[in-house]
């Protein structure tokens, strides 16, 4: 962490010195200049060297003669000796004694001469050692010793002669060469003395030359230390300049350490935040070592800066993923990164990051560090993946739901018109499902919802979707069928047949064994020519027929069935067109007592369509029951009944008539429906009384305290309320009991054979019965005999509707109808007045 710290943090804050060229260049000069210096002091010591070299071998050479001069001397003394025996044999009187003293001393002399001449020898054999001068002077000087030996002889030959006179006993004549004894020593001492002279000369010019060669040496010293004190003087300026520059630098240096000292400062701040971020944040060098780990790293990959810091980031964060080293070669590439990365922690959690990672260059541009900042989204995609489970998947049974089969079904044609294959769409309904919710309740009925959807599961290949469209309804989707469609529809068959027979094994419902059978319908596809709706659609159309077939079967679909959804299809958008061009119309069909006076109408809606001519109810409700057109026709007929129940109001033949309307269920639940009912009243100004709604007894199936609550508020309106198609639906006395109804209406099918189905004959009285106990009112509908009126009216029956007084009505042509019977009254036994 300090590393990088101190790597970046430096590199971005301090500058680079600009002046590092000038450095360079007097430090150059100082050290030329001292580099001379140093050689010129060499050459100096080597002079001095030389200088006293000389100085040497002068006082060496002059020593040299001198021994030379002190043996030349020391000739002279020897000389001397020579000469003695001839001047002391007088005293002595020993001829022979002085004799051999004299030969023992001229011995002497002669080692001495030949050591000198040999010296001399030697000297002039090394010519070059010396001036020409000095050769010259040292030849003459062998002359001059050549003369010394010379007169040396003649002494001794003297000496010889007076010794031989002496032992001749000639004293006399020995006596007389004394004198030339003497003349001869002299002339020998003179020759010692030239050649002393001589080497007094050599030794003075040895020495000028010398001294001149000294002169000469220290002329070149004096010029060499001028040359020095000069380099001197230079490298003390240049060294003032260098002293300065490195003070400046020195400064430079300060101020380096001092924006060092700071951007440590800003670094160490700058971690500091770092910890404080929420976003786990490391850096990890090119060779992947982690050089920077925040508190968040630290909490996020559970692991303490210490356990990170020096660690290969691939080992420790990614396990040694090579989707790692995929990253950072695509990061090396692009300068950057980001994706979401799952990864599992030390202590076996999973976690999700939101990664970006970014590469850090260096001044050159290589790439040096990796700077990752690592977003915690671990609960985002638990949430993510919550969300899309709940939007996605059936909570019941965990299998995909209608949204999400939709999607893949798309898929599936998209895909199905690239490639050749042919895909399919099992649609299964259970049945009777509603019975075993309704018997052995909803937890049950969950049971076994979940255990088709096991089995349905079982049944398919992975690649196949089962889904769970709602209720009992699911789908399975297939893929990859054959592309020879009736290979295909062989294929599809097969699998169906394995759900059946899957689906009929019996269930165990939390200790009840219950047996189940599904209802399936199969639509084949090929290429993208259908709607995914379109083929929801057939799917749907051949799973009726199959419960049609009689339920526990599968059917395909087939172009007849294509046939009636076309046509429905058409319907509904004539339907539509129709409400917006008012092409209804409501006719009405009386209601008469027991003594034949018209009590009421029934209004019954009619579609009068310029393509179709007059479309009946049976053909358009259901449709707009399914597709909810019902609520703005139910609210059409509703103000379409109440104006004319108004117009009526207006004409006293007509003013005491009741007006009942049909109620579809999906109306009767709406919402506003009560408000909407009062709005009509208030808008048309009809009078609640002699308003009748009929709602039918599927109705009642579906919120029942919401149910009673409307209709308790209806009833306060004055409304009356009648149940329609009484006997075909859930007829129980208990939910009967507690509701707020005026009348009950026996169902057109139990009137039908009446007189020849007994079965029918006992509903009907039943229902009368009924309505008697609870103190409703009832009807009679499809009463098309004289005969079925009269067994009503036998069995207590005392209001009627049906052919046999009237079919439904245009308004004139109804009004016209109540004219002429409220004229004939009198022509019929059950004209007694009866109110709605
Ligand atoms: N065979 C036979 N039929 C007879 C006889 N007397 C009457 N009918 C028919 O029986 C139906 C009685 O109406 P519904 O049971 O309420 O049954 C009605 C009702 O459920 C519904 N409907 C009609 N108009 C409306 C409306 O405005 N709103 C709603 N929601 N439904 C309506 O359509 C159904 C059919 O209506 P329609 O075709 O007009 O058929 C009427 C009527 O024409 C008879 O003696 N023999």
């Amino acid at each position: 962490m300090d590393s990088f710290r101190d790597k970046s943090a430096a590199k971005q804050a301090i500058p680079t010195s600009p002046n590092k060229p000038r450095s360079t260049k007097w430090h150059r000069m100082y050290f030329f200049l001292a580099g001379f210096d140093v050689l010129v002091v060499v050459l100096s010591v080597l002079l001095n060297h030389l200088i006293v070299d000389t100085y040497h071998r002068s006082i060496k050479a002059n020593q040299s003669w001198v021994q030379q001069l002190s043996s030349y001397s020391t000739l002279g003394s020897l000389a001397s000796t020579v000469n003695a025996p001839g001047n002391n044999v007088f005293d002595t009187h020993n001829v022979e004694a002085e004799s051999r003293n004299m030969n023992e001393a001229l011995r002497v002399f002669n080692e001495h001469l030949a050591m000198a001449k040999k010296q001399l020898e030697v000297r002039i054999a090394h010519e070059a050692e010396h001036s020409a001068d000095i050769q010259a002077f040292t030849l003459a000087l062998k002359d001059e010793v050549g003369a010394v030996d010379a007169a040396m002889v003649e002494m001794v030959n003297e000496a010889l002669l007076i010794f031989s006179y002496f032992r001749e006993g000639q004293s006399d004549n020995a006596g007389k060469r004394m004198a030339t004894m003497d003349r001869k020593f002299a002339l020998l001492l003179a020759s010692l003395s030239t050649v002393r002279d001589r080497v007094g000369l050599i030794q003075s010019k040895l020495l000028e030359e010398e001294l001149e060669s000294v002169e000469e040496l220290r002329r070149v010293e004096y010029a060499i230390m001028v040359f020095v004190l000069l380099m001197v003087s230079a490298a003390m300026i240049y060294g003032g300049k260098i002293r300065r520059e490195m003070e400046s630098q020195a400064a430079e240096r300060e101020g380096y350490l001092a924006v060092l000292r700071e951007s440590e400062k800003q670094a160490r701040q700058q971690a500091s935040l770092l910890d404080k971020a929420q976003d786990a944040i490391v850096v990890h060098g090119m060779d992947n070592r982690i050089l920077y780990w925040n508190k968040s790293a630290e909490r996020l990959y559970g692991l303490s800066k210490e356990e990170a810091l020096g660690k290969s980031a691939q080992e420790l964060i990614y396990q040694g993923s090579a989707a790692f080293n995929a990253a950072t070669n695509s990061l090396i590439e692009t300068g950057d990164w980001a994706d979401e990365v799952t990864l599992r922690r030390r202590d076996g959690c999973t976690i999700t990051l939101e990664s970006h990672r970014t590469l850090v260059r260096d001044d050159d541009g290589q790439p040096q560090s990796v700077l990752s900042i690592n977003t915690d989204i671990t609960h985002r995609k638990t949430a993510e993946q919550e969300v899309q489970r709940l939007a996605f998947y059936d909570q019941l049974t965990g299998l995909a739901n209608r949204r999400l089969m939709l999607d893949r079904l798309q898929h599936l044609l998209a895909g199905s018109s690239r490639r050749l294959h042919t895909s399919g769409i099992i649609l299964i309904d259970l049945d009777n499902f509603k019975a075993l919710n309704d018997t052995l309740g909803h937890d049950r009925g969950d049971m076994l919802l979940q255990q088709v959807a096991l089995r349905l599961c079982g049944c398919i290949r992975e690649s196949d979707t089962v889904a769970r469209l709602g209720g009992d309804e699911f789908v399975v989707l297939l893929d990859g069928l054959n592309e020879n469609p009736p290979e295909a529809a062989i294929q599809a068959k097969a699998i169906g047949e394995k759900i059946l027979k899957s689906l009929n094994i019996s269930y165990q419902l939390d200790g009840y064994e219950h047996h189940s059978t599904p209802s399936l319908g199969i639509a084949l596809f090929q290429g993208q020519l259908s709607t995914a709706d379109d083929i929801l659609k057939r799917a749907d159309l051949a799973m009726y027929r199959a419960k049609a077939a009689g339920r526990n079967t599968m059917r395909f679909f087939d172009p007849e069935m294509q046939a009636v959804a076309t046509a429905r299809a058409r319907l509904e958008v004539d339907l539509r067109q129709g409400l917006q061009d008012n092409e209804f119309i409501l006719h009405y069909q009386p209601q008469v007592n027991s003594e034949g006076r018209i009590i009421g109408a029934e209004a019954l809606m009619r579609w009068q369509n310029p393509e179709r001519g007059v479309v009946f109810p049976g053909e358009f409700i259901p449709l707009a029951e399914e597709t909810g057109l019902i609520l703005p026709l139910g609210r059409w007929a509703l103000q379409a009944a109440c104006t004319q129940l108004v117009a009526w109001a207006r004409h006293s033949e007509t003013a005491r008539l009741g007006m009942a309307v049909n109620v579809s269920a999906r109306q009767f639940h709406h919402p506003d429906f009560v408000e909407e009912v009062l709005q009509v009243l208030r808008y048309t100004g009809a009078d609640p009384k002699k308003l009748k709604l009929e709602l039918t007894e599927g109705l009642l199936i579906e919120d029942m305290e919401g149910t009673v609550a409307k209709m308790i508020e209806l009833k306060e309106i004055g409304i009356g309320l009648s149940l329609d198609d009484f006997g075909t639906g859930y007829s129980s006395l208990s939910y009967l009991k507690s509701l707020p109804l005026d009348q009950l209406k026996i169902d057109q099918s139990f009137i039908r054979d009446v007189l020849v189905d007994s079965n029918d004959a006992a509903i009907a009285c039943a229902i009368v019965s009924l309505s008697k106990i609870l103190g409703l009112s009832v009807i009679a509908e499809g009463v098309e005999t004289e005969a079925q009126r009269t067994f009503l009216v036998k069995h207590g029956c005392q209001t009627y509707q049906g052919f046999l007084f009237s079919p439904p009505l245009p308004a004139e042509q109804f009004v016209e109808y109540v004219r002429e019977r409220f004229m004939a009254s009198t022509d019929f036994p059950w004209t007694k007045t009866e109110s709605p």
